[in-house]
């Protein structure tokens, strides 16, 4: 079957109906029966119409995490601290937010992850280990949900900001990049196909977006990347990257890695999302 592609043509046709009056709801359901594929067809539609195309779900889907952009505004409030909307890209959700940490946060929070990273180091290797060619070449540690008072205030504001309840999300990840190390391109949710996700989905479902927060700024070399889209998101220290996805499929175009670090360390913590409470 030929691929359907959105074209200007079809975008104009999608204008013109709304012009006319007619629901983005009915406009699909016209698209719908003349054969487009409904993936396509939502596509198409929210790029046309952007946010005011506000469909409902489709069947069996969730509701998914998302910040509150509707206005425009250069800042969003997240509780406690105003966040800079950096970058916003509809499909797939993308959103770069500009010092959602403060430096001293993000200080603290690495002078914390790093003693228990020594930890695990000691197990991993006998060398220096900077070199090292597997997927994913980082440390981690994670940290429990509301460990401590740092914890805590940062789960809240990244709940505020995304609309997302706090269980729902994993304890925090930190991870550290030291020169060569990489994370290949890989998605976050869990793959169907595999035998142990339906035991990993009994803790709260799939996940469905991911913030990575940029706890440092590393010299050279360690953007986040999305090949499918060929976006690249420089860290830099207190930013954000949000991206969120409402099935576990390619299609999502949220394939993403971390590029190898060239010079300095890079610092990361991940909070992923699921659909229901972590546990
Ligand atoms: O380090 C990065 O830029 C990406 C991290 C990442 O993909 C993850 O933690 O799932
Ligand atoms: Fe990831």
């Amino acid at each position: 079957m030929s691929q359907q592609v959105i074209t200007p043509e079809l975008s104009e046709w999608i204008s013109e109906q709304t012009r006319a009056g007619h629901t983005s709801e009915a406009v699909l359901a016209a698209m719908l029966s003349s054969g487009w594929d409904e993936r396509v067809a939502r596509d198409a539609l929210s790029r046309t119409l952007g946010q005011t195309a506000a469909l409902t779900p489709p069947p069996g889907a969730t509701s998914m995490p998302e910040p509150d952009l509707s206005r425009f505004t250069p800042v969003v409030n997240a509780g406690d601290r105003d966040v800079k909307v950096l970058m916003v890209l509809r499909q797939p959700r993308v959103v770069l937010f500009g010092g959602l940490l403060s430096d001293e946060e993000c200080d603290e929070m690495i002078a914390m992850a790093g003693k228990r990273l020594a930890r695990s180091e000691t197990v991993a290797t006998g060398t220096d280990g900077s070199e090292v060619n597997a997927a994913r070449t980082s440390d981690g540690m994670f940290f429990e949900r509301s460990e401590n008072d740092l914890i805590r205030r940062v789960e809240a504001r990244i709940s505020t900001l995304v609309r997302w309840p706090l269980d729902y999300g994993e304890g925090l990840q930190v991870l550290r990049y030291r020169p060569g190390a990489e994370y290949q391109p890989h998605y976050d949710y869990f793959e169907p196909s595999h035998v142990g996700t339906p035991n990993i989905l009994k803790r709260g479902g799939q996940r469905v977006g991911t913030l990575v927060l940029y706890l440092n700024t590393p010299t050279e070399g360690g953007s986040t990347i999305f090949p499918d889209i060929g976006l690249d998101i420089a860290p830099v220290k207190g930013n954000a990257l949000f991206f969120s996805y409402d099935r576990p499929h390619p299609s999502t175009q949220t394939l993403h890695g971390g590029s190898p670090v060239v010079q300095g360390e890079k610092w990361v913590a991940t909070k992923w999302l699921r659909q229901g409470v972590f546990v």
